[in-house]
């Protein structure tokens, strides 16, 4: 598919759009505590740097411990014990310690140290998920926001608290069980495992549901039996193989609900017909299922562009892989062990024989192999950072610098590491590549909105496009680059400079400039 330009546009004008689905990557989470729906950062630049020191040391002292025997990556020498890792993670666990203590860094997770110039950098305060399942957001709106895309089904915490933001769904009803331990939604949500997640009081004005409340295993939300144990189940396998699998779930989720809501608002007013149609449209007969399955397509309209093969079928097959066959097999089991998980935990005749089957759940997940766009949110630790290396010379400076340098040091390149996600997106995600786009794509602003904008005028009819890979790459490096994506560039720039290559040669045939092809690289 294509996206043209409707109507003709001078340079400049912008196109902005939020992601239809957005999960920050688990293992970035150790680099800042940021919204889970918009990625902005969040508290203040004491805990950004606090976390990112405490994340650090938590990993570097699991690649020590992996080194001394606990790792499960063999080592060159055939072993399981990588002792040149341990070695390394030693040396720069020493390092940091030469600049920082262990308590200076829970000074700054606990906000008892204030660094110089940092009221400049304001943060929003983190607003817990009002079922405290260790997600953190923004504000209300983005809380809100979550919820009703799909978090109120995918959340493993406890029970919703009422007094928190509104719309857990006319049918919620919980039954007093416990639930996981394991406190990261279904949605990819919530700490890593080494996130420290600031204490409510710290947190700002939270809902007030202590996170050992009494909860909910199994409710149902709009007609959608939703089992939270099923889910942690989910999530951890999900953790241990793909976390792309936590992204498929909030497709699949914000769709079955985006259905469920509107069968219960065309009878409103009643619980008990929303789950009379869901025994009429289980049992595919009269209105109620006719019904049911246009609620069905209206709620996937936002995700019908990205939809069009199998992830075992769509994923490039790594360099290393001997037999193509079973390694696409392995995915598709990978896959269906997945769904299993998923299905146990969100059931609804009405939707989930459609939604929750493998061509399908496959479908998905091959759309964030296809059509993923990466996204990055800038952190304000380097804009700290800079600003303070940017202070005119004084002694001003120079008592910041004799307190920051050694934060500085400590975190190295970590400083600048901001928010990292991927997502799918109606519009960014259609647009192809050239290597002369006249479309750039960036999150310039402060969370993930990403805005499309025109490099030149544009004609009406004319294709959008936006470069995938560094443009100034020459044209043998960037035919490489795009290998990676499946194809062949022949974009007029392309073709101009392999026609001029050819004549330099001397031929018009072009025999022996070989580009792309068969060889994709991961
Ligand atoms: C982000 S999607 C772009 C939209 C895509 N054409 C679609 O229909 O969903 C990226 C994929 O589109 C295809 N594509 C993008 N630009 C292309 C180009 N210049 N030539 C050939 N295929 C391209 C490749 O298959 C690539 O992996």
């Amino acid at each position: 598919m294509a996206l043209l330009l409707n109507s003709a546009t001078e340079p400049e004008p912008t196109l902005a759009y939020y992601a239809e689905a957005v999960l920050r990557h688990l293992e970035n989470k150790l680099s800042g505590v940021a919204c889970e729906h918009c990625l902005r950062f969040v508290g203040t630049v004491e805990v950004q740097i606090g976390h990112k020191l405490h994340s650090l040391v938590e990993q570097l002292r699991g690649a020590q411990e992996g080194g001394q025997g606990g790792g499960e990556e063999g080592s060159e020498s055939g072993g399981s014990v990588d002792l040149e890792g341990a070695l390394e993670a030693g040396e720069r666990l020493e390092q940091i310690y030469s600049h920082v203590s262990p308590e200076r860094i829970q000074a700054l997770l606990s906000r008892s140290e204030s660094l110089p110039l940092s009221d400049r950098f304001p943060l929003p305060q983190p607003l817990p998920c009002r079922r405290r399942c260790g997600a953190l957001y923004c504000g209300a709106t983005c809380e809100e926001a979550a919820w009703e895309h799909s978090h109120c089904l995918l959340c493993t915490g406890g029970a919703a608290d009422a007094s928190a933001a509104s719309g857990a769904g006319p049918s919620t009803s919980g039954q007093g069980a416990g639930t996981s331990s394991d406190a990261s939604g279904a949605d990819g949500s919530g700490p890593s495992s080494s996130q420290p997640v600031p204490a409510p009081a710290a947190a700002g004005a939270g809902p007030s549901t202590p996170a050992t409340a009494a909860a909910a295993a199994e409710e149902e939300l709009y007609g959608i039996r939703v089992d939270r144990r099923a889910l942690a189940a989910f999530v951890d396998h999900a953790a241990a193989t793909n976390e792309i699998f936590l992204l498929a779930a909030k497709v699949v989720a914000a769709t079955m609900l985006a259905a469920a809501r509107a069968l219960a608002a065309a009878a409103p007013g009643s619980e008990a017909a929303g789950a009379d149609d869901a025994g009429a449209a289980a049992s595919g007969s009269g209105s109620a299922g006719g019904a049911a399955r246009s609620a069905l397509l209206a709620a996937w309209r936002p995700f019908q562009h990205g939809w069009k093969k199998c992830w075992w079928d769509a994923v490039a097959v790594p360099e290393d892989v001997e037999d193509e066959e079973e390694f696409r097999g392995q995915l598709r089991s990978l896959a269906s062990d997945s769904l299993e998980l998923l299905a146990a935990a969100l059931r609804d005749p009405r939707f989930g024989p459609e939604v929750l089957q493998l061509e399908v759940y496959g479908s998905i997940v091959g759309m964030f192999e296809l059509n993923n766009l990466g996204l990055g949110v800038s952190t304000p630790v380097e804009d700290y950072f800079l600003a303070l290396d940017e202070m005119g010379e004084g002694p001003e400076r120079e008592a910041a610098m004799a307190v920051t340098q050694p934060l500085l040091d400590a975190l190295d390149a970590e400083y600048a590491t901001g928010a990292e996600a991927t997502a799918f997106m109606a519009l960014q995600s259609c647009i192809n590549h050239s290597c002369d786009p006249n479309c750039t794509a960036a999150c310039e602003g402060p969370d993930a909105t990403v805005s499309v904008v025109a490099q030149r005028p544009i004609a009406a009819g004319t294709e959008i496009t936006l470069s995938y890979i560094d443009v100034s790459l020459p044209y043998k490096a960037r035919q490489a680059e795009l290998a990676d994506y499946g194809f062949v560039c022949r974009c007029e720039r392309c073709a101009a400079e392999a026609a001029a290559a050819r004549a330099r040669r001397g031929g018009a045939g072009g025999k022996g400039l070989r580009v792309g092809g068969g060889g994709r690289r991961r």
